[in-house]
C-alpha cells in the first residue's frame, strides 16, 4: 500500500487534476443506482399503500428529474475524467523521461538503467501495470467504498424490521441465526470472487523482473523496424526472421499464461454461480419478511438492490487491495528508476568568464573505467590546454578518444583524479552553466525532422542570419540556396512532404553548423570529416581556423593529414597519451606511435 500511495503522490503533484475529476466521476457513478432503488421503493410503496396521487406525483416527477440530473451530471464529470486522461501515455512517460533527461548521463548510458527501463516499459505496454495501473485502480477504490457505504445506508433496516408475531410460523425469520447464515455467504461469495481474480492476476506479476519476453519482441518489431535508418539493415539481413523468433517466444509465454488462467475460469465461472445462489438467497429472505409484514412490498426491491450492491463493493475494495498487492514489484521497478541519484547536479559554482573567454583545462592524473567494466578505459592521464588551441586527439580504434572527450565534458566523472577548469575541480560548476561551454559533434550525432533552421539552433524560433552563417562555414551553403524553403525545409519527410532527404555528409555539415551556432568556447568534433568527400573535407579544414576563431577546439580524427593544422597533437594508446607535441616534431619520432599511424596512411598515396 505504501508503494501504491508513492504512486498516487506522484500523479497528485503533476496531475491532481486527473485524480480530482477520477473522484468526483466515480462518486456519481457510485451513487447514481441507489437515488433510483430509493426512489422506486417509495413508489411502489405508495401504490401498494395509501394511493396518495399527489405523493406518487411528486415522487415519480423526483425520480424521474433526480435521474436525469444525475445522469447529466455523471456525463460531464465522466467527460471532464477523459479530457485530463487524453495522452495518457504520454503523461506517465513524463515521469520517465523527465527522470533521464535530469539523470547523470554515466546512469544513462548504464546497462542498469537500461534493463529497468526495459522492464517498466514492458509492464507498462502490456498488462498496464506500474504507474498506469493506479489510476484504474483509484476508480476502483473510489467506486467500491463509495458502493458499500451507499449499500450499508439502505440495507441495514433489513435486519431491524421484524416480522410480527401475528404472521405466525413466519416469525422464525427474527431468528439471529439467519443473519448469520446471510452475512457468512454474503462474505464467502465477496471474498471468493476477487481471490480467483487476485490469484489470476499474480501470475502476471511473476514477470514483472523479466525483460525477455516481450521487451525483445518489442525491441525488434515495434521499436527498431520503423525505423528508417534500420530498415536497409532489416531487409538486407532479414532482421525481422530474428524478431519473429522472439514473437513466437512471447506467444508461448501467452499459451503458458492461457493454460495457466484455464483453471482459474473455472472457479471464476463457479463463483458466478455461488453469487446467483447467494442472490436467490436473499431473494427468498427479503420477500419472506415482507410477506409476514416486517416492511411494505417496495422495500424488496430496495434490499435485494442494496444487498447486492454491498457485495459488488466489497468485491471490488477486495479486489483493488488484490491489484496493490500484484502490482508491488512493478512499482518498485519503476521507483528503483525514480531513484537513481543525481549526484552530478550538487555542484553550484558558477563558470563565470564566458564572456571574457579566459580559460585552462588540466587533466591532473586522470584515470577512468566505465561503471560496467573493470578495465581501464584511460590511465593516469595528464594534459594542460589553455583556450585558442587548436587540439588533435589520434589514435587507434578503442584507445579512450571519446572517453576523454566524455570526461572533459564531464557526461562521466573520472574514477581517479581530477579535472580542473581555471583551477577548480569541474565538478565544484554547476552542471548546467559547465555544459553551456561545450559544443559536441559526436560520432552518432541526431538530426530531428525539423526545419534547417530549428536543426542548427536546436531552438524553435531562431536566428535566421546566424544559423545561414554558420551553414555556410560548413560547407552547407550551396546545398542550402537549392532547398525549396531555404532555411525553413524540414529535414525528412516524417512531418512534412515538402521535406528533404539529406545524405550523411549533408547531415555532418548541419552538426558541425549547430556545433557553431552554440558559440561555446569549446568546440569539440569527434570524427567531424567521416562522412565528407575529400573536397567538402579540405574545404572544412581550410576554413577550420576562421570557424572555430578564439574558441578552442579538440578534434578527434582517424584521418592524420587534418592534425597539421593543430598546434598540439596527443596520441593515444590503451588508454594513455604516449606522445604530445606538434605535428613536425612528432613526425621525427620513426620509432613513435605518430609516425606508424601517418605512414600507415601516407604509403597509399606516394609513389
Ligand atoms: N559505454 C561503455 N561502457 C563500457 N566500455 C566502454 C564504453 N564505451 C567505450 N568503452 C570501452 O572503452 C575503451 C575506449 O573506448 P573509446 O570509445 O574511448 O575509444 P576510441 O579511441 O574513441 O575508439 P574509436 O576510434 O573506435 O572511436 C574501449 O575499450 C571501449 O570498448
Amino acid at each position: 500500500m505504501s508503494l501504491s500511495f508513492r504512486g498516487y503522490r506522484l500523479w497528485w503533484k503533476k496531475y491532481p487534476m486527473m485524480l480530482l475529476s477520477s473522484a468526483f466521476c466515480s462518486i456519481t457513478t457510485a451513487l447514481t443506482p441507489y437515488v433510483a432503488i430509493y426512489l422506486t421503493a417509495r413508489i411502489i410503496n405508495e401504490i401498494a399503500g395509501e394511493r396518495d396521487v399527489a405523493t406518487l406525483r411528486l415522487l415519480v416527477w423526483l425520480s424521474l428529474v433526480t435521474t436525469a440530473v444525475l445522469a447529466i451530471v455523471n456525463a460531464g464529470l465522466s467527460k471532464w475524467k477523459t479530457y485530463e486522461r487524453k495522452a495518457l501515455w504520454y503523461k506517465r512517460d513524463k515521469f520517465y523521461t523527465g527522470k533521464l533527461l535530469s539523470m547523470n548521463f554515466k546512469d544513462v548510458d548504464s546497462a542498469q538503467t537500461n534493463t529497468l527501463r526495459g522492464k517498466i516499459q514492458q509492464s507498462d505496454t502490456w498488462p498496464a501495470w506500474g504507474l498506469g495501473g493506479l489510476l484504474a485502480d483509484f476508480d476502483l477504490l473510489v467506486e467500491s467504498v463509495l458502493t458499500i457505504l451507499g449499500a450499508i445506508v439502505l440495507s441495514c433496516s433489513i435486519f431491524i424490521y421484524k416480522v410480527p408475531e401475528s404472521a405466525g410460523k413466519l416469525t422464525v425469520l427474527n431468528n439471529p441465526i439467519f443473519i448469520l447464515v446471510l452475512v457468512t455467504a454474503m462474505l464467502a461469495v465477496t471474498f471468493t470472487v476477487p481471490m480467483l481474480i487476485n490469484k489470476g492476476n499474480s501470475y502476471w506479476a511473476n514477470y514483472s523482473g523479466d525483460i525477455t519476453m516481450f521487451e525483445k519482441y518489442r525491441i525488434f518489431m515495434t521499436k527498431s523496424s520503423p525505423e528508417r535508418e534500420r530498415a536497409l539493415d532489416t531487409r538486407i539481413y532479414c532482421q525481422d526472421v530474428m524478431g519473429k523468433k522472439y514473437l513466437d517466444e512471447a506467444m508461448v509465454h501467452g499459451d503458458r499464461a492461457t493454460t495457466i488462467l484455464r483453471p482459474m475460469r473455472f472457479f471464476h465461472t463457479s463463483s458466478t454461480a455461488v453469487s446467483h445462489v447467494f442472490t436467490l438467497l436473499i431473494y427468498i429472505f427479503v420477500c419472506l419478511k415482507a410477506w409476514g409484514g416486517a416492511y411494505d412490498v417496495g422495500s424488496i426491491t430496495q434490499y435485494i438492490g442494496a444487498t447486492t450492491a454491498l457485495s459488488g463493493g466489497v468485491s471490488g475494495l477486495l479486489r483493488f487491495f488484490g491489484n496493490q498487492q500484484n502490482n508491488a514489484p512493478f512499482l518498485m521497478n519503476v521507483y528503483e528508476f525514480l531513484d537513481i541519484p543525481n549526484e552530478m547536479h550538487l555542484g553550484n559554482k558558477s563558470t563565470g568568464k564566458k564572456k571574457e573567454n579566459q580559460y585552462t583545462i588540466e587533466f591532473r592524473n586522470v584515470s577512468f573505467k566505465y561503471p560496467s567494466s573493470d578495465k581501464y578505459a584511460l590511465k593516469n592521464l595528464s594534459l594542460k590546454f589553455n583556450i585558442g588551441k587548436r587540439l588533435a586527439v589520434v589514435g587507434q580504434n578503442g584507445s579512450g578518444k571519446t572517453t576523454f572527450i566524455k570526461l572533459f565534458c564531464r557526461l562521466y566523472d573520472p574514477t581517479e583524479g581530477a579535472i580542473y577548469l581555471n583551477g577548480v575541480d569541474i565538478r565544484e560548476y554547476d552542471y548546467r552553466e559547465y555544459m553551456d561551454l561545450f559544443s559536441v559533434v559526436f560520432q552518432d550525432f541526431n538530426l530531428l525532422s525539423f526545419s534547417l533552421g530549428q536543426n542548427v539552433s536546436a531552438a524553435v524560433d531562431y536566428d535566421a542570419e546566424l544559423a545561414e552563417e554558420c551553414l555556410v562555414k560548413a560547407g552547407f551553403g550551396e546545398r542550402l540556396k537549392s532547398l525549396p524553403n531555404e532555411m525553413e525545409t524540414s529535414i525528412y519527410k516524417d512531418f512534412n512532404k515538402s521535406g528533404v532527404d539529406i545524405s550523411g555528409g549533408e547531415a555532418q555539415k548541419i552538426a558541425i553548423a549547430r556545433a557553431l551556432y552554440k558559440d561555446a568556447p569549446f568546440v569539440i568534433l569527434d570524427e567531424p570529416t567521416a562522412s565528407l568527400d575529400p573536397i567538402a573535407e579540405s574545404e572544412i579544414y581550410e576554413k577550420m581556423n576562421d570557424m572555430v576563431g578564439d574558441k578552442t577546439a579538440v578534434f578527434i580524427s582517424h584521418r592524420l593529414s587534418s592534425c597539421r593544422f593543430c598546434n598540439d597533437i596527443v596520441v593515444f594508446n590503451e588508454g594513455r597519451i604516449i606522445q604530445h607535441g606538434g605535428h613536425e616534431k612528432l613526425i621525427l619520432d620513426k620509432e613513435g606511435k605518430y609516425f606508424q599511424l601517418w605512414n600507415a596512411q601516407a604509403q597509399y598515396y606516394t609513389t
